[in-house]
């Protein structure tokens, strides 16, 4: 509570501290450039004008009577100007302070960018002060020159350096101007000298041919044609492409040579005393936002997200635990036998004939390949599926048939012995280590014993189902753990969704690392259904401003949007800002969906259909994988999906469209789809002290000094109060109840169409409906019963109230 009142005051405090902006209307601009340009006019004419004047003018400087005479332009207050400015200041250079001042005018009035003119003052200033000084030298001869405070800093500085240290410093303070402003390097020097040298040179060659040319009469009027035709083509060929430099060409047919450099291509004559052609192609214009990002990441880096943590370490390795204590597969001879002697006598019982049999042993599971003999049909063999299992005497028996990719037939058999993969051994793989993804998990391991590494990020999300106890709360962790020890906290984020409040409660102690919340919640990990809908739909309002990012800094996602944030192409004082990854958790999906239907499917939906361009998410695990908490909708936006064991063969349809997992053995055996074939994988295990032991590692760290805050959603508590108190009512409660009652259809979604509500609004009116006994108690995911059989019925209804 303390938290969130002080953070009310700061807000309140604010706007006291409001600087006033001083912003000019157009018409004001226009005055004021005006009157600007045209005083720097007149200052212009009156210095020029003193310098010829200042002899006859300066013995009436101090006479303030209307009568005296003065020979400058501006008389006797271009005079007194020019006289303070010019003599008392800096002599010529003053010039300098008229001109500035003309500028400041036009750039009032052409609007132009304000940072350039403070430059050029700046830069102006210390021009006209150095040049002052210098002109000091020559004080005592003509004192116009560098005026009296040049005269004085000259010779200021005399009294300590001498003459020539004062020449000495002054040539410094020349380079390091040149150096600054116009950026003259010792190369630039040196280039220039022998550009021009070339050029002089080049410009001598062509003239002298050119006369030679003008002399020689051209007799055949047939090679003007061709050289027209030749010019013609060139000049076609070239107008593509800025090449604004100078153009001779030869007489003859021209070839072209290799370029010497990017910029500088000579076209050589074949013949002697043919002209050669040089043909200079201007480099591409760079944009001023290139040239300003440029400069920033020249003079800071590129940005990095995660300098306000640049400590944080990453979990070891040795958190982790190895229950394979370092040791391979082991292959028991005889079982492989016997499972072979069985499958082939298995299928000769069913007169199937094998031309070629080949193991595979796995973590958990055995797959025999075989090659049946010609002619042998494959649907024969699929259907044989239950005896083969039978006459195996083993659980979980999936034949394959035929293998995606192969000519073979594929019958998994677990293994006697299986063994664990140990996260510890998933995350130290090199394939793992060296992945180039932008979410890795490192699931576990694949038949042919090959780490299986995915990126959530192409997914881009991810559907979970199991039934309970087959290993879906393991596998959860096994993808946090690995963006545990991938990702630096500044890359992702967290939103955990916990209804049972045991299996993620461990992920609190990184809550400052690595945790998104809703700004005024006390728990970042969600445990209650209620506040789920709030941050769902705080995370659809994240996405549409992640969106409106996107679309000002045109990306077309957030990998291209961050790499431009970090070349720092995007202002942060635009709203710009490094974007993390959000990845959102929910386990139990079907508790949700029971308490709170459509009010959470719809969000769901929408992130996962909008999400995947601006870096959210999506990880919803169910153990209930039935048609009404796993809807359509749901599976049309969740393409990648894992399915632990299931009871049934229809739940595995539900999960993955086809039977499988429910022949699966348990115990992180698993099948992964990303919307095409299906890959066995046993989930690497990682138990709860494994977990505790990484997030009280990153716990431990220096933190940021809150989770990451999603945005405010104010939306209405869902809760259910049963007021039927009529002041109190929605203004659309009598609509609403008629929309309801015509359709006789007790639906909240209804209203959200048909009268263009949110969720939230619509829950409320059906509330109040409810408490006004229009429409009938919650009855899961069917919709309520109306209880109001016509309009007549409750117009009356509504009359009796009153
Ligand atoms: N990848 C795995 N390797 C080995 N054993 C595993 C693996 N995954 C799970 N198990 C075993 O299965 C047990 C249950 O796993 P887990 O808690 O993940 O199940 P669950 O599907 O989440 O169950 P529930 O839905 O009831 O929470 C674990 O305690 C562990 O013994």
């Amino acid at each position: 509570m303390a938290k969130k009142k002080s953070t009310k005051t700061k807000k309140k405090s604010l706007p006291k501290f409001k600087i006033p902006s001083f912003t000019l209307s157009k018409q004001q601009e226009t005055i004021l450039g005006s009157f600007l340009f045209l005083l720097g006019v007149l200052l212009l004419i009156s210095f020029i004008s003193f310098l010829f004047t200042w002899k006859e003018d300066i013995s009436e400087i101090n006479n303030l009577s209307r009568n005296a005479e003065y020979k400058n332009l501006i008389s006797g207050i271009g005079a007194k100007i020019a006289y303070f400015f010019i003599y008392k200041g800096l002599g010529i250079a003053s010039i300098t302070f008229a001109v500035l001042t003309s500028l400041s005018g036009i750039h009032l009035l052409l609007n132009a960018n304000k940072e350039a003119l403070k430059k050029r003052w700046i830069w102006g200033t210390l021009v006209a002060i150095w040049l002052s000084t210098f002109l000091g030298f020559f004080g005592s001869s003509a004192s116009l020159l560098g005026g009296v405070i040049g005269f004085e800093l000259n010779d200021f500085l005399q009294d300590y350096l001498g003459k020539i240290g004062t020449v000495i410093l002054l040539l410094f303070l020349l380079i390091t101007y040149l150096v600054l402003r116009f950026k003259f390097t010792l190369d630039t020097v040196l280039s220039f000298f022998n550009k021009t040298a070339h050029e002089v040179k080049e410009d001598f060659n062509s003239e002298e041919i050119n006369s030679e040319t003008v002399e020689t009469p051209s007799t055949e009027t047939k090679t003007i044609d061709e050289e027209e035709a030749i010019i013609a083509n060139f000049v076609e060929e070239n107008t593509e492409q800025p090449q604004t430099e100078e153009i001779q060409l030869s007489t003859t047919e021209t070839s072209i040579d290799t370029p010497k450099t990017p910029e500088e291509i000579t076209i050589p004559s074949e013949s002697e005393g043919d002209l050669s052609m040089k043909v200079e192609v201007s480099q591409e214009e760079k944009t001023v936002t290139d040239n300003l990002s440029d400069k920033l990441v020249e003079d800071f880096g590129e940005f990095d997200p995660t300098l306000e943590l640049s400590n944080f370490k990453f979990p070891t390795i040795d958190l982790l635990k190895d229950y394979t204590s370092g040791q391979g597969i082991t292959i028991n001879q005889e079982e492989l036998e016997e499972n072979k002697n069985q499958i082939v006598t298995t299928l000769k019982n069913y007169k199937i004939e094998i031309a070629n049999i080949k193991a595979t042993v796995g973590p958990t599971v055995t797959l025999y390949e075989i090659v049946p003999e010609a002619g042998v049909r494959i649907s024969k063999i699929k259907n044989l599926e239950d005896d083969i299992a039978l006459s195996l005497a083993a659980l979980g028996i999936r034949i394959i048939a035929p293998m995606p990719g192969k000519g073979t037939i594929g019958i998994e058999v677990p293994n006697k012995n299986p063994r664990i993969v140990s996260m510890r051994a998933a995350i130290s793989s090199k394939k793992f280590q060296e992945a180039e993804m932008q979410l890795p998990i490192a699931f576990g391991k694949t038949i042919s014993n090959e780490t299986m590494v995915v990126d959530l990020a192409k997914m881009p999300h991810l559907l979970m189902a199991g039934a309970t106890g087959q290993g879906k709360s393991v596998g959860l962790n096994c993808i946090l753990t690995s963006l545990l020890y991938k990702k630096h906290p500044a890359e992702v984020k967290f939103v955990l969704v916990d209804p049972k409040k045991v299996e993620l409660t461990l992920f609190n102690k990184i809550e400052r690392h690595y945790l998104a919340k809703l700004p005024d919640s006390e728990e970042a990990i969600i445990t209650d259904n209620s506040k789920v809908i709030n941050t769902l739909n705080s995370l659809c309002i994240e996405m549409d401003n992640r969106y409106e990012l996107l679309k000002n800094a045109f990306c077309r996602n957030i990998v291209e949007y961050n790499k431009k944030f970090k070349a720092r192409k995007l202002n942060p004082n635009d709203g710009h800002k490094f974007l993390p990854y959000i990845v959102l958790v929910v386990d139990e999906f079907a508790d949700l969906i029971m308490t709170a239907g459509k009010e959470v499917e719809t969000p769901i939906a929408r992130l996962a259909q909008l999400a995947r361009a601006i870096g959210i998410h999506l990880i919803i695990a169910t153990q209930r994988p039935s048609v009404n908490v796993i809807t359509g909708m749901i599976k049309a936006n969740f393409p990648a999906r894992v399915a632990f064991r299931v009871m049934t063969g229809i739940d595995s349809k539900t999960i993955l469209d086809q039977s499988g997992a429910n022949q699966l053995i348990g115990r992180g055996d698993m099948l992964y789809t990303q919307g095409n074939e299906l890959v066995r994988i046993q989930c690497a295990f990682v138990d709860t002290p494994e977990v505790e032991k990484i997030t009280e590692f990153i716990g431990g760290q220096k933190a940021y000094p809150d989770a990451h805050l999603l945005p405010e959603y104010v939306g209405e508590e869902g809760g259910t109060t049963l007021d039927n108190n009529i002041s109190d009512r929605d203004k659309l409660f009598r609509e609403a109840a008629e929309v309801l009652v015509t359709a006789q259809q007790g639906s909240a979604s209804l209203l959200q169409r048909k009268l263009k509500l949110g969720y939230n609004r619509a829950g409320r009116l059906i509330d109040q409906l409810e408490a006004a006994g229009i429409v009938g108690p919650f009855e899961g995911s069917k919709a309520r019963q109306v209880l109001v059989p016509d309009l007549i019925a409750l117009d009356q209804l509504l009359e009796n109230e009153k």
